[in-house]
């Protein structure tokens, strides 16, 4: 753009109607202008500062960030953008007089660019936004995205009942099958070998298996109570409200032969088994094991236990 002497002043308007800071400083570092967003944020007026050395106003920029892109821009016509996550408010500027008082800086985000004028004469422009507000409202979104993501019941990969679910009902069905007296089994129920079948098929492929075996297995839950739940790594566990051991265990049996029966290969399981088999571990509170949810969980732990010690793809129960 080519600019007229009479249109300088209209220049002059552009430059102090705009909502950005903007001043510019020669090569030795002089402020050359100053705009009058930079005023009204620094509470410096543009005639304090025209000829001043840029780091004798801002003496704590010396040998900062923004002092090494300064000098970039000078001497190597290379622009520059110091963004707001590594250096928040490096200038003293106020978003308002209160602000100010409080001695709470505006988040800025600040742009260095070598400009070229013609007979050499080298400058640089500092463009400053006030990012104070769309910092804000990342730090809302990133705030509610963590309180959604620990509000959801649902494990991501295999898209059966997580964790914190689990906790939830089993603590909420312990409490009404003592408060009804009615029984309450727990299925605890871990892939055979698994391990080694992340070794041989990589970690990938073990997901595939772990979200095919939920996959199969968290229809087979006949009750709206029933909940089968991703205990955590390729341990899954079962909750069956009302429930005797004896019911639970042929249930058991019958997940224990669903995975048998889907056949996926495991070269590296025992050789006389070489797909993927699970091993479950049965505890009910109709057995003698009423009473904390502590103590059923880990009654079908140690029931587990057993059935990996007997060789796995079996179940066993207390
Ligand atoms: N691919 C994959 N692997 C997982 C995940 N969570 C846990 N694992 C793996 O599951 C394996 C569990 O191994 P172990 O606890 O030693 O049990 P195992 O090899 O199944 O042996 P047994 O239970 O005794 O038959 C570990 O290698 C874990 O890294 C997951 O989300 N994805």
């Amino acid at each position: 753009m080519r600019c007229s002497v009479e249109s300088l002043p209209l220049l002059q308007g552009v430059i102090d109607c705009i909502d950005v800071g903007a001043l510019v400083l020669d090569a030795n570092h002089c402020i050359v202008l100053w705009n009058r967003w930079m005023s009204q944020h620094t509470g410096v007026l543009s005639a304090e500062t025209l000829e001043r050395n840029f780091f004798d106003l801002f003496p704590e920029q010396r040998d900062k960030r923004l002092d090494t892109a300064i000098r970039q821009a000078l001497n190597n016509n290379m622009p520059a953008l110091l963004s707001q996550t590594l250096n928040r408010w490096p200038l003293p500027l106020y978003s308002s007089k209160s602000a100010a008082e409080k001695g709470e800086r505006m988040q800025q985000q600040i742009t260095v660019s070598p400009l070229n004028i013609a007979n050499n004469e080298r400058y640089c422009l500092l463009q400053v936004t006030d990012v104070s507000a769309a910092v804000q409202r990342e730090s809302l979104l990133r705030e509610q995205a963590m309180a959604l993501r620990s509000q959801t019941l649902l494990d991501d990969l295999t898209g059966v009942a997580n964790r914190r679910h689990f906790d939830m009902a089993i603590d909420r069905e312990t409490r009404r099958a003592r408060r009804m007296g009615t029984s309450l089994s727990l299925m605890m129920l871990d892939i055979d070998f698994f391990k080694a079948y992340n070794d041989h098929y990589g970690h990938q492929q073990g997901d595939a298996c772990l979200e095919a075996v939920a996959s199969a297995l968290s229809t087979m839950q006949q009750r709206p109570a029933d909940l089968f739940a991703r205990y955590g790594g390729e341990e899954f566990a079962v909750i069956l409200p009302d429930t005797p051991g004896d019911a639970a265990v042929m249930m058991a049996n019958a997940m224990c032969r669903k995975v048998r029966d889907l056949r996926i290969p495991h070269q590296a399981a025992r050789a006389d088994e070489r797909i993927i088999t699970i091993s479950i571990g049965v505890a009910s509170t109709d057995s003698g094991h009423a009473g904390e949810v502590y103590d059923l969980i880990n009654a079908a732990d140690r029931a587990l236990y057993q059935a990996k010690a007997c060789g796995r793809n079996r179940v066993e129960s207390l």
